[in-house]
């Protein structure tokens, strides 16, 4: 496939590598207009010239990117996949998207991202299903540049703190670098009001842990993973960049998952 990129940071680096080892083509990333020089070759600054040759735009540049530029390219016919699901709790985004799909005949597909289970959980939510809360909990560093910096004092911490409770919509909106796996839990599962979010600090760990505990018909269950973070961005998970690796490669398959 022709991939067209946004963003350029430690998800998108991952991903240009490994969607280039499997032998797809990047052929333009969209950047801010000053880093275009950095690379004139590849580097692009407008929509129109990002999906040129694109068979498909993967979006790897957080909330603003796809909403500033998501309606273009889904309106323009062009599929997209992006890892900046939390964007969709903002309901006049969700709804740019959904109309500018609808327009262009085109999908937005949401990858994974740093969570597992949401297979199961969606298919449980075919049937009743009554209560899901997600746990996230990172280092200190891990929640560098969120809201839980105006909280607590994320470089002296020494015990376990707890700095957001409530819902998945209010977790994704307030911490768009962060909360993505809440809205990845909320949409396969009963929704971005009714998902229940605990959002902790923890000097203890090395790694980022992610909780999904559901209950309904279906009967119970429980999902931990503790997902080391890469290297450029202690704050991303290193499946969240595999997740959108991995959601190409179910698009360009004849069988898939
Ligand atoms: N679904 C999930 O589980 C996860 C989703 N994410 C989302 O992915 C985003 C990217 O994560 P990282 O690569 O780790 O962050 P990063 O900070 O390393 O890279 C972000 C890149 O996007 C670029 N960018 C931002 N706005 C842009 C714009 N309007 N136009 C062009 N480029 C723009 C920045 O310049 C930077 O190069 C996060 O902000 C977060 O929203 C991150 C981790 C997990
Ligand atoms: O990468 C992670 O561990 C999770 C994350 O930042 C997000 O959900 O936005």
């Amino acid at each position: 496939m022709k991939i067209g990129l946004i963003g350029k940071g430690a998800i998108a680096q991952h991903v240009m590598g490994a969607v280039q080892a499997r032998g797809h083509m990047v052929h333009a990333v969209l950047v801010r207009p000053g880093s275009i020089s950095q690379n004139p070759n590849l580097f692009v600054g407008s929509v129109p010239e990002l999906i040129a040759e694109a068979d498909l735009v993967i979006e790897c540049a957080g909330h603003q990117a796809l909403a500033a530029y998501g309606p273009q390219v889904l309106g323009q016919g062009t599929g997209m996949i992006t890892v900046s699901v939390g964007a969709l709790a903002d309901q006049t985004i969700a709804d740019e998207m959904e109309s500018a799909a609808s327009v262009g005949q085109a999908k937005l597909h949401l990858a994974s991202g740093a969570i597992g289970a949401l297979d199961c959980l969606s298919a449980a939510a075919t049937g009743k299903l009554d209560k899901v809360i997600y746990v996230g909990r990172k280092p200190p560093l891990g929640w560098k540049g969120s809201a839980a910096e105006g909280r607590l004092d994320l470089e002296g911490l020494t015990q376990v703190e707890t700095h957001f409770t409530g819902t998945a919509r209010e977790a994704a909106l307030a911490y768009p670098k962060n909360a993505n796996v809440a809205a990845a839990v909320a949409l396969a599962g009963i929704g971005f009001d009714e998902t229940q979010v605990k959002l902790i600090a923890d000097p203890s760990i090395a790694q980022n842990v992610h909780e999904v505990e559901a209950e309904g018909e279906f009967g119970q269950f429980h999902f931990r993973i503790s997902g080391n973070s890469l290297p450029d961005n202690p704050r991303s998970s290193a499946l969240a960049a595999m997740s959108v690796v991995a959601k190409l490669e179910q698009l360009s398959k004849p069988i898939v998952m």
